[in-house]
């Protein structure tokens, strides 16, 4: 189902857990920065209205995407650390470097989240172009930092 079907800022509050003294480090790329922005705010103002402490919120930023892997492992590694959100946004260009992008942070998130054993939340946009970007960042179709906020939220009730 692609987001045009399903808004990625709705769903279900009921049974998330507390998350009051839980610690989020959030990690956002600098490239297309007008995107990640938002994407930040989504998730950062997600996490707030769910409970989490504005103390407990960390942000560090990556220079692109590819980087989110390594700055997602040196949060991740530190034990205070609950859970972590990666924001990046790809978008394609005239060549095929953004399919080795979008594999190599795909696969990078999800190895660290294996190695650490905790959440770490893929919240990568990767569209076409900037108005699909735009759409997915608190446009017509939600924001999906708000989705990612929601996945490290549900992940740690898991
Ligand atoms: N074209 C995009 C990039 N490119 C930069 C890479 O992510 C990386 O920083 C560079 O290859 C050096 O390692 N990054 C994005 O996040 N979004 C793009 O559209
Ligand atoms: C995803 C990218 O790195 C891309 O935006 C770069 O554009 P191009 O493929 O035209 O070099």
């Amino acid at each position: 189902m692609s987001s045009a079907n399903k808004n990625l800022s709705v769903y279900s509050d009921k049974n998330l857990t507390d998350i009051s003294e839980k610690r989020f480090a959030l990690v956002v790329s600098e490239w297309n920065e007008e995107v990640t922005e938002k994407l930040y705010k989504g998730a950062s103002q997600t996490l707030l209205k769910h409970g989490a402490k504005e103390e407990n919120i960390i942000r560090k930023n990556v220079p692109g995407s590819y980087e989110l892997s390594l700055g997602a492992q040196y949060m991740a590694q530190q034990e205070e650390i609950d859970a972590v959100i990666c924001l990046g946004c790809v978008i394609q260009g005239e060549t095929r470097h953004f399919e080795f992008i979008c594999q190599a942070v795909a696969q990078g998130i999800t190895q660290v989240a294996l190695k650490y054993n905790k959440p770490v939340i893929f919240g990568v946009l990767t569209p076409d172009n900037q108005k699909q970007a735009l759409d997915r960042a608190g446009g017509k179709h939600g924001n999906k930092g708000d989705e990612a906020a929601i996945a490290a939220i549900k992940m740690l009730g898991f």
